[in-house]
């Protein structure tokens, strides 16, 4: 892994004015970015939010998952302490991309579930790497974490970093008629740490 970081600017939301800032992964040519607001390279554990890019979810409204919601959801509270982070990785389709995630969705149209489909196109139910994360924590002076999440892998991520996360945050936000199943998914079959009344009551 050979991170780069290439630049940082002001990006201005809805919730706050945050600093974007850009790496380059040189091995894989993926651009990876955090958004942080306030001051992070002190001993307070950081309010952090590692988002895996969903381009349907998170930019085209797409109701099958939960991401969009969990990302603004992130943003919102990051904004609301005015201080944190938020790494938005390019690991789409749980790192098998953006045109096998729609063959993994043709597949989800027809019963699978979303393990399935990945199972069935030859993939891992998921195929992200972390890797990126230490060079850009360390870049950003950040060593402890309060992590929103309910993705137990992305915790024992930061563990074997070596990067102390103090607390894990649930983020269970976004149920729709349309996700109900791939929430159900997610807490049945990828080990998420979450119980149906967690999302359902959201
Ligand atoms: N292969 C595949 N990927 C999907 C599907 N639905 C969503 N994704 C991807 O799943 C990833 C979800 O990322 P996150 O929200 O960061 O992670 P998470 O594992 O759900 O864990 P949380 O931190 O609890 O949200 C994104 O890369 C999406 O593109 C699907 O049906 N199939
Ligand atoms: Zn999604």
């Amino acid at each position: 892994m050979t991170l780069r970081f290439v630049a940082a600017s002001r990006l201005p939301t809805p919730w706050a004015v945050f600093t974007m800032h850009g790496f380059e992964d040189s091995e894989t040519g993926k651009e990876h970015l955090a958004l942080t607001l306030g001051e992070l390279d002190n001993t307070e554990p950081v309010l952090a939010r590692i988002h895996s890019e969903c381009l349907t979810g998170d930019a085209l409204f797409s109701l099958r998952c939960d991401c969009g919601f969990q990302l603004q959801e992130a943003l919102k509270r990051i904004a609301a302490e005015g201080r944190g982070a938020l790494f938005y990785l390019r690991q789409e389709g749980r790192g098998i991309g953006l045109l096998n995630k729609i063959r993994a969705y043709h597949l989800q149209d027809q019963g699978a579930d979303t393990v399935e489909a990945n199972e069935q196109l030859g993939f891992e139910a998921d195929m992200r790497d972390y890797s990126m994360l230490p060079s850009m924590l360390e870049h950003l002076g950040i060593k402890s974490v309060r992590l929103m999440t309910n993705n137990p892998r992305k915790v024992n991520a930061f563990a074997s970093y070596g990067i102390q996360v103090d607390e894990r945050i649930p983020l269970t936000t976004g149920l729709n008629p349309y996700n109900a199943d791939y929430l159900d998914t997610k807490a049945n079959k990828l080990g998420h740490l979450m119980k149906p009344e967690d999302y359902k009551d959201n």
